[in-house]
């Protein structure tokens, strides 16, 4: 059994500390620096590699890197997570996500099942249900076809299956495998339900109720409203409502819903894409085939993320470089920058995946910790984002670590040449020209023109952006985060600092408030 301890408490993060720091922007520059982009690159699943050559480290800082990851026993840490150990020990509770994509290890038990085969036979459902809809086997009461597909839920019951859904709309187009559009409700703004809602053919709408809870009030609350505009048209809500939920939720046991589908209690709601709660949107919406393609992407990524070798396995090495920065370095953020517009909600699904899964100033035993954990996360899609707030990260007086993304490829494939270049080949260049540039900086005498360089990146590049790029891309980043809640001996897999606020609110609603919260409520008029 691993032994589970702070990161400042391991010899190996002292030493760490005392190793020479890199000169980035000299490391960069000339010959060494075009070295450097060769060498320092793993290979990851689908044909992406992760290239960390404009990050602050060299073989030194590697080698004290490798032997962290050595004593604080990640490798083995998450050999005992896929093998079913309580990782989860917050709320007592398995970690299963991998296995709703592959089996990486023994078969895990739990609930008296063998839960991959609990997984899979989900998936065969969800399959069997999408084609039937797909087919005309399932109709409204018209006996016509669904032709769109809305998914209520927030969270971890939005963000991952929205993100992945936009990434991957157009490829489906360009396939012919886009079977029916999606459209995602999630706010309890009621401005977010009726628009979707006027936006969409309610009649031939099939609505997914995404809650692993089953009591969250933003969900059931859009679920009522997109009732009543159902009652309102005429329709039978329950011949136009399936739900994804746990088996011991309060939806489980209801009539309301034309089909369920089940996730459990070890899938964290972040981590459930690619369970039944990004399955069931996927499948509908691109079919049974294209949601496979993306489970095998993730589970080949999974695969290169259980190699003991830190240099063959890029989410620990991309875990350990991000805990180096935060804890050696003392960097307080990091950007996603995905230069491929289908990933346009990626960095929002990964704000929750991280900054959830790791902002926790407790370790696992519940005792406070005495260095940062998790980073805050933002991001928006190159080019865009260099328009926008890329000013700070190249003058501001924070350095934030970055993380590229970007893919020699187009997805649609529908380009245009202009003054001797495409589209995608503006696109890389920006990326690359945008390593450099935060990497090497320039001296200028007017200082204001001046830039200190010295700003770390890494960016993983891929062909293109398809079913299974996009899961090896999801695994990744899910697995790096593991890693570094396994560094910072913190609990990644439960998110109580979201209680409270849940808790005042019922509060205000149920107008049981005083000092304040009073006040507060008064100026909003509830
Ligand atoms: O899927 P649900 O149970 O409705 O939960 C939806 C979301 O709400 C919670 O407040 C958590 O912060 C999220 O981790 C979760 O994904």
């Amino acid at each position: 059994m691993a032994t589970w301890k702070n990161l400042d408490t391991l010899e190996t993060f002292k030493a760490l500390s005392e190793v020479k720091r890199v000169k980035l922007a000299e490391a960069m520059s000339g010959v060494e620096g075009a070295e450097r982009v060769k060498k320092y690159s793993v290979p990851m699943a689908e044909g992406f590699s992760y290239n960390f050559a404009a990050k602050q480290v060299d073989d030194e800082v590697l080698n004290a890197l490798k032997a962290l990851a050595e004593e604080a026993q990640l490798a083995e840490k998450f050999e005992e997570l896929y093998n079913g150990a309580v990782i989860n020990t917050g709320e007592n509770r398995l970690v299963l996500h991998q296995l709703t994509r592959g089996q990486l290890g023994n078969a895990v038990e739990a609930d008296g099942v063998d839960k991959r085969e609990f997984y899979v036979k989900q998936q065969a459902r969800i399959a069997e249900f999408a084609n039937k809809v797909h087919n005309g086997g399932i109709t409204n009461a018209a006996g016509e076809k669904f032709t769109t597909v809305v998914q209520i839920g927030i969270g971890g019951s939005d963000l991952g299956p929205r993100a992945m859904y936009l990434a991957l709309e157009n490829w489906a187009k360009k396939n012919n495998t886009l079977k029916m559009k999606a459209q995602f409700i999630s706010n309890v703004d009621p401005d977010d339900a009726a628009a979707v809602l006027n936006a969409v053919d309610v009649a031939h709408a099939l609505f997914v109720l995404v809650s692993k809870s089953g009591t969250t009030l933003e969900t059931l609350t859009n679920e009522s409203f997109v009732k009543e505009a159902l009652k309102k048209a005429g329709l039978d809500a329950s011949k136009h409502m399936i739900a994804v939920t746990s088996e011991t939720s309060p939806l489980a046991k209801s009539d309301d819903y034309l089909a369920a589908f089940f996730m459990d209690d070890y899938i964290g709601g972040r981590f459930s894409s690619t369970s039944a709660v990004g399955g069931a949107v996927l499948s509908l919406a691109f079919g049974p085939d294209v949601f496979a393609q993306f489970l095998e992407g993730a589970a080949a990524e999974d695969k290169l993320s259980a190699n003991k070798n830190v240099m063959e396995n890029p989410e620990m090495l991309d875990a350990l470089i991000g805990v180096y920065e935060r804890n050696v370095l003392g960097y307080p953020g990091t950007a996603v920058l995905p230069y491929s517009q289908a990933l346009s909600r990626f960095p929002a699904h990964l704000q929750q995946l991280d900054m959830e899964s790791n902002g926790k100033s407790v370790n696992r035993f519940g005792e406070p910790v005495d260095y940062p954990t998790g980073p805050v996360i933002f991001g928006e899609p190159g080019t865009n984002g260099q328009h926008s707030f890329y000013q700070l990260l190249h003058q501001g007086t924070d350095i934030v670590p970055l993380q590229f993304v970007g893919f020699r490829n187009s997805q649609i494939g529908t380009d245009i040449e202009i003054q001797g270049s495409t589209s995608q080949q503006k696109l890389c260049a920006n990326v690359a020209a945008q390593i450099v540039a935060f990497a090497c900086g320039k001296s200028d005498d007017n200082r204001n023109k001046n830039f200190e360089g010295g700003r770390p990146s890494s960016i993983i590049i891929g062909d293109s952006l398809t079913p299974k790029s996009l899961g090896a891309l999801l695994a990744h980043f899910e697995n790096k985060i593991m890693f570094q809640g396994f560094l910072w001996n913190v609990n990644s897999f439960d998110q109580e600092g979201v209680q409270l606020g849940k808790v005042l609110a019922k509060r205000v609603l149920a107008h049981e408030t005083d000092g304040a919260l009073k006040v507060y409520s008064d100026l909003l008029n509830i």
